[in-house]
């Protein structure tokens, strides 16, 4: 059916359930499809030659308009809550509040650096952001098919889309929500934009903000993509869901973390840098209309 289902880095709670799944994404088609995704360790890559990518919020860390303080400010607090964020130990009802005082003290430190919008371009060109290999054939698939891709990003907006501009990847059937930095007359940075979308509250709490899901209400088979337990809730806007296969990276704590993404999603990709295993259940799925 699938070939790069026997990937050595796929594993499947229930290889029949997923079978199952895909058969009936191929015989409903594309126009009842719609792909939710994450971005930041999802799409992009998480780690290259040993050392770990970005995320949307390491470049603008990482990047020469962040003073040499702030930049410090910032690692630490990383420091201090990724292990919070990754913890197998703690519930998503633990981490939630620290997940917003990450956010919050986050955006602070960011907004006391005047970042400058016309600036985020070269932000971008200037990082090591990395998308997985394989992501023009997933982009272009979608876009060929019109299949709408919903990226659900705790990331940075303004620096998400511009890493998709750059890869020339950011086509009309692709939205985005995120936080979105707010500028003033001048183009300085003076606030992000509500909601703040952090982790563990990408589900109904925020999509109420947005008719995205309401348009799409015939597209009723999902395709959901995550790395994070709190992605799994991403497609809570959707009405009627008849068929979802979620697929989930596993990057990080591997070992610790197995069992728990083997319970919640469909496909697990343990360690793979590559988006070969989507692609190959899409082209499966799309299989004689390429
Ligand atoms: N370097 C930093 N990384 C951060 C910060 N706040 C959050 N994050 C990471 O971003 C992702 C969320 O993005 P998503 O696209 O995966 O939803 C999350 O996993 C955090 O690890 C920060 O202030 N600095
Ligand atoms: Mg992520």
């Amino acid at each position: 059916m699938v070939p790069e289902l026997e990937k050595a880095t796929v594993h499947m709670k229930s290889p029949e359930h997923v079978r199952r799944v895909i058969s009936a994404l191929r015989k409903e088609g594309p126009d009842k499809l719609q792909v939710v995704s994450d971005f930041d360790m999802t799409l992009s890559r998480f780690g290259f030659n040993g050392r770990r990518c970005p995320t949307s919020h390491n470049i603008l860390d990482n990047s020469q308009v962040i003073s040499e303080e702030g930049r410090k400010k910032l690692k630490d607090l990383l420091h201090y809550y990724y292990p919070i964020e990754i913890d197998p130990n703690r519930t998503m009802e633990e981490k939630r509040p620290l997940m917003v005082e990450w956010w919050t003290r986050a955006h602070g430190l960011l907004l006391q650096q005047k970042i400058l919008k016309r600036d985020i371009a070269k932000i971008v060109e200037e990082s090591e952001v990395m998308l997985r290999d394989g992501v023009n054939t997933f982009f272009d698939q979608l876009h060929q098919h019109n299949i709408p891709l919903f990226i659900f990003s705790a990331g940075v907006g303004d620096i998400l889309e511009e890493v998709l501009r750059q890869a020339k990847v950011f086509h009309p059937n692709v939205n985005v929500m995120s936080n979105y930095m707010d500028f003033d007359d001048k183009g300085v940075l003076r606030q992000f934009k509500e909601p703040l979308i952090h982790t563990y509250n990408k589900n109904g709490s925020v999509l109420e903000k947005t008719d995205h899901f309401q348009q799409l209400s015939s597209r009723t088979n999902i395709i959901l993509l995550g790395d994070s337990m709190g992605d799994l809730s991403m497609a809570d806007g959707v009405a009627n869901v008849e068929n979802i296969l979620t697929i989930g990276f596993l990057n990080d704590k591997v070992d610790e973390q197995r069992g728990k993404y083997r319970d919640a999603y469909d496909v697990v990709l343990e360690k793979d840098e590559t988006l070969d295993v989507v692609n190959g259940i899409l082209c499966y799925i799309l299989g004689d209309l390429n």
